[in-house]
């Protein structure tokens, strides 16, 4: 268990929570750092800890200590909290709100590929193992991770910017120098770990009045020990309680209840289920992945989805005015974008987004790039109407037929890129001297393969004839 984790049961008790009896602790777990484990039998749907609503971490708890109110989301708000008190040499972090708590988040997160890209920004070392990896990851997974990037540097402009408006806050910085100000890659890097550990540990928590509101997000501790399944029962929370609106008080306890099949017996993991997400948006949301063997994902038992985005976007792109006039037909009816093939449920399948995509440029295919839209384009584009409302099946059986032509050398082409993917990583994990470097060499070839194996199965589908 981490070193300051008495320490932090003592915090807890402070708030007024129960630790004595508590049925679990954090344990190593090979390939995951810690997990949250039973330290006892314990039987289902019960109670198992209420962690109180002020040892929770979240913009209700800290705005008091940020006035005037600051203009940051709760993630902002929270990052920018880490960031002040991010622990350093080993010691326990100085804040004196919500240092026991702290002291036990992971003290680094180089193993994140945000962290790679990070540093490859900042230090431009070609010769990196974080270089080397981001070298090897499949391009659709580089533009997700673009994506969570954006997220990041966005975050750190406004909390930046809310620093400089701000010195006295920075000022309570514990690693500033009195006579030196911190470096600002210094201050970015520690917001990055700041950063990740609010993304990759936060749940989702209702805080304020409307459901979708992005404040709604809390670090809860302890629970945020349990690491991710899909394979058994996750804790879960009364009555889905962490999603009803606050009361007058605005603030809940959060209780967690054991897994609802069966007792869990001392040395068991318990796991939370972070979301339905693809391993892509694990890996770079959260800097890990789950296995599926190629029987599984070519018979549709393990879920898989490919973004296949860019190509689509390419062969649009590819019809000039035209491509510029379906574009925007497609961004008007809503299908732009969120492009994908499935391995689950089997057979193995095209998004309806991306059937309907496809279905509308070959009704427009047999014109040349920049041709102008045919005289009876409404009666066309009635037909395509009629298609995606499910007033008829199908635009006509030769549509059907390209449509199904191009999806598969789509798929070819991902089939010849993973190949070279997977032995490229094959060649680069066996140079790999870093122990965590060759655990994410695996990583990266499981997503590979996971794009691989996707696309075969749709191309088998497609050959046997099967309807989507
Ligand atoms: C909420 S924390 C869980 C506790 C974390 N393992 C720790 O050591 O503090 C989420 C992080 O745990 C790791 N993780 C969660 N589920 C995992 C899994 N099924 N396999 C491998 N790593 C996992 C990932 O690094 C993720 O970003």
């Amino acid at each position: 268990m981490p070193r300051l984790w008495p320490s932090l049961l003592s915090w807890l008790d402070g708030h007024g929570m129960e630790t004595s009896t508590l049925p679990v602790e954090p344990r190593e777990i090979p390939g995951a750092g810690y997990g949250l484990v039973a330290v006892r039998r314990i039987p289902p749907a019960t109670p198992i800890f209420i962690v109180p609503a002020s040892a929770l971490l979240n913009c209700n708890t800290l705005q008091p200590h940020y006035p005037p109110k600051p203009v940051l989301s709760g993630t902002q708000l929270v990052s920018l909290h880490l960031l002040l008190y991010r622990p350093l040499d080993h010691l326990p972090s100085t804040d004196p709100l919500f240092g026991p708590y702290i002291s036990v988040l992971p003290s680094s997160f180089h193993a994140h590929p945000l962290t790679w890209l990070w540093k490859e920004r900042v230090e431009r070392n070609e010769n990196s193992v974080e270089s080397h990896l981001l070298a090897l990851l499949p391009p659709r997974v580089v533009r997700d991770l673009e994506r969570v990037a954006t997220t990041f540097y966005a975050d750190w402009e406004k909390v930046s910017a809310y620093l400089q408006e701000n010195s006295h806050v920075q000022a309570k910085m514990s690693y500033r120098p009195a006579e030196a100000p911190v470096s600002n890659v210094d201050l970015q890097r520690n917001f990055l770990w700041a950063w990740l550990n609010v993304n990759t540990r936060c749940i989702y928590h209702r805080l304020k009045k409307t459901q979708s509101d992005p404040d709604n997000m809390t670090l809860c501790p302890i629970l945020d020990f349990a690491n991710h399944t899909t394979q058994s029962t996750p804790l879960s929370t009364p009555k889905n309680v962490t999603n009803v609106a606050p009361g007058k008080k605005g603030t809940e306890d959060l209780t967690f209840l054991s897994p609802g099949d069966n007792w869990a017996l001392p040395g068991q993991e318990l796991f939370l289920k972070y979301g339905s997400h693809s391993n892509c948006t694990l890996f770079v949301e959260y800097g890990f992945l789950t296995r599926a063997t190629e029987r599984e994902l070519l018979e549709g038992t393990a879920q898989a989805d490919v973004d296949v985005g860019q190509a689509i976007e390419w062969l649009i792109e590819g019809k000039g005015n035209l491509g510029l006039w379906m574009k925007d037909w497609l961004e008007a009816e809503g299908y732009w974008g969120n492009w994908s093939i499935h391995t689950s449920p089997a057979p193995a399948h095209p998004s309806y987004r991306l059937i309907t995509t496809l279905r509308l440029y070959h009704v427009l295919s047999e014109l040349g790039a920049d041709s102008d839209l045919p005289e009876n384009s409404d009666e066309v584009l009635d037909e395509w109407r009629k298609a995606t409302l499910g007033e008829r099946e199908i635009i006509s059986e030769q549509n059907e037929a390209l449509w199904k032509a191009t999806l598969l050398s789509i798929c070819n082409a991902i089939i010849r890129e993973a190949e070279a993917g997977v032995v490229q990583v094959k060649r680069r994990a066996s140079e790999c001297t870093v122990d965590w470097g060759k655990w994410m060499y695996e990583n990266i070839e499981m997503l590979w393969k996971e794009e691989l194996h996707t696309a075969k199965a749709v191309v088998r589908c497609i050959e046997e004839d099967v309807q989507f």
